[in-house]
């Protein structure tokens, strides 16, 4: 299994192999064991989340949910491909309102793991698009907060132009980082 740290060394992007043969091809997508000792990837999961976005240009994101229900989350992206993007939220992290992005497709079957105390959030590259991903707490919907995709004091580089974005009613009217100050920390 392919492990890569990235410039944020807790986020981790991490490639499991894909075994094909003649009827097509086999993966084991998440082993405890296997991530834990190769990945230090370690907390239990108890949600799984699949979600499908018709076009090219959907940005879900930058999302979270405050302590005690955070959630770290492992993303990979089935059909399709997206950028996927991780911003350090934790006050006293050296990389404090840093980003780490990741291309992940159908074909590079590369997961992204995004710890918890990170906003999450990835764009469509593609139409078609699928993304599942595993979460270390259940949704809590109180505990949601969202902060703006393309907020300047983040600055993510995303692939997609700003009239290209295709978001929901909710991130369309998300707060600004600086609003997150506080929400976590190391
Ligand atoms: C997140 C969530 C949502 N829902 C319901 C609530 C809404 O009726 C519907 C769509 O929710 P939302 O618009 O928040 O979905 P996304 O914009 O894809 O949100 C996700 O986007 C980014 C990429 C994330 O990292 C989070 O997992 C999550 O916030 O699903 C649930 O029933 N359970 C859940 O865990």
């Amino acid at each position: 299994m392919k492990v890569e740290k990235l410039a944020i060394p807790e986020v981790v992007l991490v490639t499991p192999p894909r075994f094909g043969d003649n009827r097509g091809f086999f993966s084991e997508t998440y082993n405890a064991q296997r991530f834990g000792a190769e990945a230090g990837i370690t907390l239990p999961f108890l949600q799984d989340n699949h979600s499908f976005s018709r076009q090219r240009g959907v940005v879900r994101g930058l999302h979270c949910q405050l302590a005690p229900h955070e959630q770290g989350k492992l993303v990979r992206c089935s059909k399709g491909a997206i950028y996927d993007v991780a911003v350090d939220a934790r006050v006293g992290s050296p990389t404090y309102g840093k980003w780490v992005g990741a291309e992940l497709t159908g074909d590079n079957w590369a997961q992204l793991w995004v710890p918890p105390g990170f906003l999450h959030g990835f764009c469509t590259l593609t139409d078609d698009v699928e993304v599942l991903y595993k979460c270390t707490d259940v949704w809590n919907k109180d505990a949601e907060r969202s902060v703006l995709w393309n907020d300047p004091d983040i600055a993510i580089d995303w692939p997609i132009k700003p009239d290209e974005a295709v978001l929901s009613d909710k991130d369309k009217v998300a707060q600004p980082f600086s609003a997150a100050h506080g929400w976590f920390s190391v």
